[in-house]
């Protein structure tokens, strides 16, 4: 549905988007992840037409990128959209004038999208008395409206607290069992782990990786991650390297990928005489993948 292929986009001299290729199918939930600064805003900006490339081409639906494209795409953007002393409902009206809604397909679309978030009971409220995550979830409304065909969601949960985001979560769930193709971007990785099929890593501005969960899984050289807490790491180290134990460090954690699950029982007898405060065994996240990932590319 959505192809990007080889773009480029430099702000004055500095390169922000180097040969950017991916693909969205229609119904996919597609997560772009990447840290501050990767380029998640650029690319959106292109699609969205508000912004030019320097080279490459986009399509949506086979056609490129133009003013008429624009219709087909809802956007979130991160910063809300939204005027604050208008209500919910007034807010929906003003966008779906934009987009051209005839007055009955307007109002229908209005109190359907607010349905849809979850603020038909705060249609006549204004924007200033909602909170943050009913804002949000409004802001998601605005790209819904004009029933667009690909939603883009620009870091829709950054800033709110657990409650509000499994609200948001649910939403897009929703959205993703409609059919509705959905381009997530986000930094969190257990939101994109819980809602995407497939999921890009982005960084300085080039895709390093990209595909399902299971198959990202694939890419990095250990079927599952050992944490362990010990006051004689180096030995702990030089004790798993033996075994082709892979270490790593996550934040403070000493870790290791193991190439192959292995039983509790049999990972303490390979660190005999090592002493331990703890030491626990996890299935490979995408946190693992995305820091395997990202820092073997440096
Ligand atoms: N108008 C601009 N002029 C100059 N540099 C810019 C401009 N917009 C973005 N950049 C730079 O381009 C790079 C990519 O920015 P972008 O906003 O696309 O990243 P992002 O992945 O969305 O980051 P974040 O998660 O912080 O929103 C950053 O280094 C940013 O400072």
């Amino acid at each position: 549905m959505l192809r990007i292929k080889n773009l480029n986009k430099s702000y004055t001299n500095r390169k922000v988007l180097e040969n950017l290729t991916l693909n969205i199918a229609s119904g996919e939930v597609y997560g772009l992840l990447g840290a501050n600064g990767a380029g998640k805003t650029t690319t959106i900006n292109i699609i969205c037409n508000l912004l030019n490339a320097d080279s490459g081409y986009i399509t949506i639906n086979n056609q490129p990128i133009s003013e008429s494209t624009k219709k087909i795409i809802g956007i979130a953007p991160q910063e809300n959209l939204l005027y604050k002393t208008l209500s919910c409902a007034e807010n929906l009206q003003f966008f779906a004038d934009i987009y051209g809604l005839d007055r009955e397909t307007k109002n229908k679309q209005i109190e359907a999208t607010l349905k849809a978030v979850n603020l038909l009971d705060r249609a006549k409220s204004p924007v200033e008395t909602l909170s943050g995550g009913m804002q949000r979830r409004l802001n998601i409304a605005v790209a819904l409206v004009h029933q667009p065909q690909l939603v883009i969601l620009d870091e829709p949960t950054t800033g709110l607290d657990i409650e509000a985001r499994y609200e948001i979560w649910e939403l897009i769930r929703q959205l993703k069992n409609q059919g509705m193709t959905i381009l997530l971007t986000t930094h969190l990785l257990d939101e994109a782990e819980r809602l995407c099929n497939r999921i890009g890593i982005l960084k300085n501005g080039t895709i390093l990786a990209e595909g399902s969960l299971s198959e990202l899984k694939t890419l990095i050289p250990g079927q599952e991650v050992l944490v362990l807490q010990t006051i004689q790491e180096d030995e702990a180290i030089a004790l798993a390297q033996k075994y082709g134990f892979i270490p790593r460090r996550y934040g403070n954690d000493l870790a290791f990928l193991l190439p192959e699950p292995l039983e509790l029982k049999e990972i303490m007898t390979r660190f005999e005489g090592i002493p331990m405060d703890s030491i626990s065994r996890q299935p490979v996240r995408l946190e693992h993948i995305y820091l395997e990932i990202t820092q073997v590319n440096r």
